[in-house]
């Protein structure tokens, strides 16, 4: 058993990691390390924990290595695994970019999810991140306490709800602290779940909505990147456009979902690294 650990903590518009460097794939991560790490009170606090890992050395992502040096081993707060994290992606490269780990090439650098390879660019402070492109599929419903929202399914790699809000009803009004109720039969792995409403025309943006987000395995965060990816999705196909760009406001600032001419889909925003140090892994467990 590991007595002390290494973390740095970050976090994009405000979704938070525990950034955990472990390069040759050594730590002993459990469920309930994850979850006693992201513990606000008890541990370092975060939405969710990212293993910085070579590729090469842990058992999901060894095919991606010939392609990828890195691997985001990401976990929920509650200790569950998830496919992707658009804001994770961000955050994991400034950390390789600012401890030297990885410098990104003409093509971004690329990093290695159970969802594939992404690849980030970083240009200042905004970290940019090509994304797997999202896939719509179904009509489903999302109900908050007595209100049932109609909503549009859409797969970012991990699973997302999004549902837009009609007839008066505020988004800032939505109960968010237990999970929406979905069709289980749907999302037999849980989902995501978006809340959207309108905001004012901005300069420079096909499209500017304001959402908050319930996310599986972490409760409702100030931020989620494959999120605002579904939302950008389906308000460019609502507007009837191939590509365009959508900015997204969610709690904790703001996201850029572009589609571009080609068809690749970005997403951008603000990453940081706040601060460094150890945590007694024996304490955690007090
Ligand atoms: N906040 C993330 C998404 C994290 C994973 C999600 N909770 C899931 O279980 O799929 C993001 O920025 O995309």
């Amino acid at each position: 058993m590991m007595d002390r650990v290494f973390y740095t903590k970050g976090h994009g518009t405000s979704n938070d990691f525990v950034i955990l460097p472990d390069p040759d794939g050594e730590l002993e991560l459990t469920p309930a390390l994850v979850a006693a790490l992201c513990d606000r009170r008890r541990g370092i606090g975060g939405d969710g924990v990212l293993r910085v890992v070579r590729a090469a050395k842990h058992p999901s992502s060894v095919e991606l290595a010939a392609d990828a040096e890195w691997f985001m081993d990401y976990w929920n707060s509650d200790g569950s695994i998830a496919e992707m994290c658009g804001n994770g992606v961000r955050v994991f490269a400034r950390y390789l970019v600012e401890n030297g780990l990885a410098t990104p090439g003409p093509a971004g650098l690329p990093v290695a999810t159970r969802a594939g390879i992404m690849h980030a660019v970083v240009q200042g402070d905004i970290i940019s991140v090509r994304m797997t492109t999202p896939r719509v599929y179904a009509a489903s419903t999302a109900t908050v306490g007595a209100l049932t929202v109609p909503g549009i399914a859409v797969d970012c790699g991990n699973p997302h709800l999004v549902c837009g809000l009609h007839d008066g009803v505020a988004l800032g009004g939505l109960d968010l602290t237990t999970a929406p109720v979905v069709d289980k039969a749907l999302f037999g792995a849980g989902v995501n779940v978006e809340f959207v409403e309108p905001a004012g025309d901005l300069e420079g943006r096909d499209r500017h909505v304001t959402m908050r987000v319930h996310e599986r395995g972490s409760g409702e965060t100030m931020s989620c990147g494959t999120g605002a990816l579904a939302v950008g999705a389906v308000a460019l196909r609502e507007a009837g456009l191939t590509s365009g760009s959508v900015a997204v406001d969610v709690l904790g600032g703001r996201l850029v979902i572009t589609c571009d001419d080609e068809g690749a889909w970005w997403l951008a925003g603000p990453a940081v690294l706040v601060a460094s140090g150890e945590v007694d892994v024996a304490a955690l467990a007090l």
